[in-house]
């Protein structure tokens, strides 16, 4: 510790290190405890954040690192785990000879990012998870808890880190038992991640004091959005801003960005202002206040300071607007720059501009140094070898891609008119074609600058060009009443009320087969509640029933996928991560908005309903992720024997 960091760790008192320890984080599990060794004061705090040596990572990690400095600053020991045997457990994400490389790649790309931010790297302490994983004590703590633990429990922990696939390797249902051991192992008190993690935090949490060890603590910084909204992840390249990008690939990227005037959520770049810029900045402030002003050195490889020279004091973050769209603008705080978007007084594309040279500015260093060292060069290359060899694009994978069956002809009677066949087909055929077919990439709005006269395909603005999940209007239904169709065999006759003042609808289902009548009756169900109404042997549905087929097939069963327990008809649902966003009145039947998102409706093995989708404001080769299907009261659930299902 440099004698000016442990003078300011010795000013500080210990609520002061506290917050400073929980500052800006979404959530601490056992904050006491953290506490307590602060208060005893007999020795220092430890804690590590692991970070699994996968793809290229990106400056969504700005987030954790500025954090790292906070723990440093508290006088906490910090360890950063490079897990080099979880970046393959996971569905082999790095294939194993590539790993090593990947692991000093991490390592020197940290390292530069966190010394030009002014975080004190020669107190980190890094660690390689193999250099104590393989060890005998290790694995066969391993084995215990393997004799612990059930799949369930295991996949569980894991469904928001480790990639879900239909058929799951064991090695991605060992690799939360191997980070739980790890808290142990790196003789921590507390670990530090993205609240993605927190099923695997409380899985340690669970697990550990079975094994007969302590139960750590756990903090949590929120998911940042990506620039183009939801979750920054290293294993999706295209859109994410690389630390090795130059000022115009930066541009490029900022220019694609999510950002609607005058909106901030689902904001990308008003999020990564607020999560990034400011938090760097103020560390930065901090660093001169706290004596550690040789931490900002730019021979020493630190970033220059994000206010332009000339800026009123106090001045964290400037853009440079040009003159005749009103001057620079400079602010100290990120409340003033987010008023000042929602008022219209800082337009997206200064917001954008500011943010991308504030970006380069922050990554100056890390280029110079990579292009300056021919070892990260070489390092960079073994690492990520075919990198500039487009990779392939993932394919979504087929998900049970059965169309609702009360709009097939087998299964629903005849379609009325020929419109309503036509959708049916057309939205059975791209059930079935999204098994094979990735969703077509995003189109990118034009710059405001845009010399192209007209683009009459392009999607109106404010509107995204893949659909999103909450345009689906999914809502908690009653079946008040319930007959069977007077014409078609298959089919109930159903009034459902979803808590609307004009009355139940009425609703066909082809449930017939697979469901009594009397099961039916009275029985609280999730609607899709905006499909353009369809009649079926002369009458018309106002709604969709949400339901399961079996994973081995429709044979095996259909059921309704209840909603949350406690809820009420007219309860709105959503998937997870979109909510608070208005469905459509009417989904629009040439758009096939519907049939997008549903082919990635499925059941977890614990029978929660999801999505697992890729989201318009994401990459399109991201991995899609399980988002669960929920509403204020929980998540709806299919029932026992429809795990892993497909819903429709
Ligand atoms: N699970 C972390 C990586 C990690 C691995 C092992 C650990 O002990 C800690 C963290 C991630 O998703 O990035």
């Amino acid at each position: 510790m440099s004698s000016s960091a442990a003078a300011l760790d010795a000013q500080l008192s210990i609520e002061a290190k506290y917050d400073l320890i929980t500052r800006d984080l979404q959530e601490v599990l056992g904050g006491d405890k953290i506490k307590d060794i602060l208060r005893k004061g007999e020795r220092p705090l430890r804690c590590y954040w692991g970070t699994a040596p996968t793809g290229r990572p990106h400056i969504g990690y700005f987030v954790p690192f500025t954090k790292l400095a906070d723990f440093l600053k508290a006088g906490t020991e910090v360890k950063v785990l490079l897990a080099d045997i979880h970046a393959f457990l996971d569905n082999m994400k790095a294939p194993i000879t590539l790993v090593r490389h990947r692991v000093e790649y991490y390592r020197l790309i940290i390292r530069t990012v966190l010394k030009a931010i002014g975080v004190p790297v020669e107190r980190l302490n890094f660690v390689v998870g193999s250099s104590y994983q393989l060890t005998e004590a290790y694995n066969m703590d391993q084995y215990r808890l393997c004799a612990m633990v059930t799949e369930h429990d295991a996949k569980r922990a894991g469904a928001e880190v480790v990639k879900q696939v239909s058929s799951p390797l064991l090695s991605s249902m060992l690799y939360p038992g191997l980070q739980a051991l790890d808290e142990q192992y790196l003789d921590v008190d507390f670990q530090f991640g993205g609240v993605d993690q927190r099923k695997i935090f409380v899985y340690a949490e669970d697990i550990l004091p079975k094994l007969g060890y302590a139960k750590r603590a756990h903090l949590m910084n929120s998911m940042v959005p990506g620039l183009k909204g939801s979750k920054m992840s290293a294993s999706d390249a295209g859109s994410k801003v690389d630390f090795l990008d130059t000022p115009k690939d930066i541009a490029k990227k900022l220019n694609e960005a999510h950002c609607i005037e005058g909106q901030v959520e689902e904001n990308g770049v008003l999020a990564f202002v607020k999560n990034v810029i400011f938090p760097i900045e103020r560390l930065r402030e901090e660093n001169i206040a706290g004596g550690n002003a040789d931490l900002l050195d730019a021979s020493k490889g630190a970033s220059k300071r994000l206010a332009a020279d000339g800026a009123p004091p106090n001045t964290l973050f400037s853009i440079n607007r040009p003159d005749k769209f009103g001057g620079g603008l400079h602010y100290s705080t990120y409340e003033a720059v987010e008023k000042d978007f929602v008022d219209r007084r800082l337009h997206p594309a200064d917001l954008k501009q500011g943010v991308a040279d504030a970006i380069s500015t922050l990554l100056e260093p890390v280029r110079k140094e990579f292009e300056s060292n021919a070892d990260f060069q070489k390092i960079a290359e073994l690492a990520y070898p075919s990198e500039k060899a487009a990779a392939p694009k993932k394919v979504v994978k087929p998900k049970n891609p059965r169309f609702a069956h009360m709009f097939t002809k087998e299964e629903g009677g005849t379609a009325e008119t020929a419109e309503d066949a036509q959708a049916a087909k057309a939205a059975h055929e791209a059930a079935i074609a999204a098994g094979q077919e990735p969703p077509p990439p995003p189109k990118q709005a034009k710059a405001a600058t845009s010399s192209t006269p007209k683009q009459p395909k392009a999607a109106p603005k404010n509107e995204p060009s893949r659909p999103l999940p909450s345009q689906i209007d999914l809502r908690v239904g009653k079946i008040v009443d319930i007959k069977p169709h007077p014409d078609a065999d298959s089919l109930y006759l159903e009034s459902v009320d979803f808590g609307e003042p004009d009355g139940p609808r009425t609703v066909l289902s082809g449930l017939v087969k697979y469901v009594p009548i009397e099961k039916m009756s009275g029985r609280l169900v999730v609607g899709v509640c905006n499909l353009k109404p369809a009649a079926m042997r002369g009458i018309k549905s106002h709604a969709m029933l949400l339901c399961a087929t079996h994973k081995s097939g429709k044979d095996g069963g259909v059921e309704p996928v209840a909603p949350p327990e406690g809820s009420q008809p007219g309860d709105k649902l959503w998937v997870e991560g979109y909510e608070g966003r208005e469905p459509d009145a009417q989904l629009n039947p040439k758009k096939k908005i519907f049939e997008t998102i549903q082919p990635a409706y499925l059941t977890t093995e614990s029978r929660e309903a999801a999505w697992k989708g890729v989201g318009p404001d994401e990459d399109e080769t991201a991995e899609p992720k399980v988002r669960l299907i929920k509403g204020e009261k929980g998540v709806c659930f299919a029932p026992a024997g429809f795990e892993g299902a497909g819903l429709s």
